[in-house]
């Protein structure tokens, strides 16, 4: 099966600090249905990789494939529809919350799904929330939430998710997991996450990315991964 998404000898270097390698020649394939969680200790370049695959940050070396297609085939705006970041800050544009859930449709030129959209909010319990308030009044879980369904609504191919349930409590976080889980299973598309949770990468992936020391090691099998490892911390925490 030819991958969704494939890069190989991705490297990147934090020019100054000084001239640090974040990760050097890392490769890996996504495929449809994939559920990878990204591991590894803070400031291993784990969002870095990922704001590199969705074109908002740039390597120094290596190739990035999305169906087939090199990254310099496709028109960036083209790609991050497909390959679409939810970033641990979720970002509120000025407005309302309906215009940031409608922002989306605007900018692809598709209609705005009005219907798919409250079932996303009543699911990951935002039924209740008043989408005529202004966008940046809402509590970081509430940004978080609101943030995902945006760009679930952008149908994306491949969602990469960067600790979007770090400001949840257990009951909206298990939402947010079982909501992403049947989006995965209906519309059989991909998922990359960052998180610190070891119990939620357990939950949810089907394969482990560990990031450290400038390496990805990638786990196909997680019951193995986690058969000698701690649920409760991250490695080397
Ligand atoms: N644009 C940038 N300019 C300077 N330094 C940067 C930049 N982007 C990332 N860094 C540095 O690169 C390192 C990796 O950051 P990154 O956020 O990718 O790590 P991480 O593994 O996701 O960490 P965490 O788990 O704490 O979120 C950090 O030391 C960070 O300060």
């Amino acid at each position: 099966m030819e991958p969704l998404l494939h890069f190989e000898r991705i490297s990147k270097t934090i020019k100054g600090n000084p001239d640090r390698q974040l990760f050097g020649r890392i490769e890996a394939n996504v495929i449809r249905s994939d559920k990878i969680a990204v591991i590894g200790p803070s400031g291993q370049g784990k969002s870095t990789l990922l704001r590199i695959l969705s074109l908002l940050d740039q390597y120094d070396e290596g190739e990035m494939y999305l169906q087939g297609r090199k990254v310099m085939e496709w028109q960036p705006k083209a790609w991050r529809q497909k390959v679409c970041y939810v970033a641990q800050q979720p970002f509120m544009l000025e407005g309302s919350v309906e215009d940031n859930l409608r922002i989306v449709s605007k900018l692809s030129g598709a209609e705005y799904d009005s219907q798919t959209a409250e079932a996303f909010l009543a699911k990951l319990g935002l039924a209740e929330l008043d989408l005529s308030k202004n966008a940046a009044s809402l509590s970081g879980g509430e940004k978080q939430r609101i943030s995902l369904i945006r760009s679930l609504l952008l149908r994306p191919e491949i969602l990469l998710l960067d600790e979007i349930t770090a400001s949840l409590d257990n009951h909206h976080k298990h939402a947010v997991e079982h909501v992403l889980a049947n989006w995965q299973l209906e519309e059989n598309r991909a998922c990359i996450w960052i998180t610190h949770d070891m119990e939620q990468a357990s939950r949810f992936a089907n394969q482990m990315w560990l990031m450290e020391e400038g390496r990805l090691t990638i786990h196909m099998d997680v019951p193995a991964f986690f058969s000698n490892r701690p649920l409760k911390s991250a490695p080397e925490e």
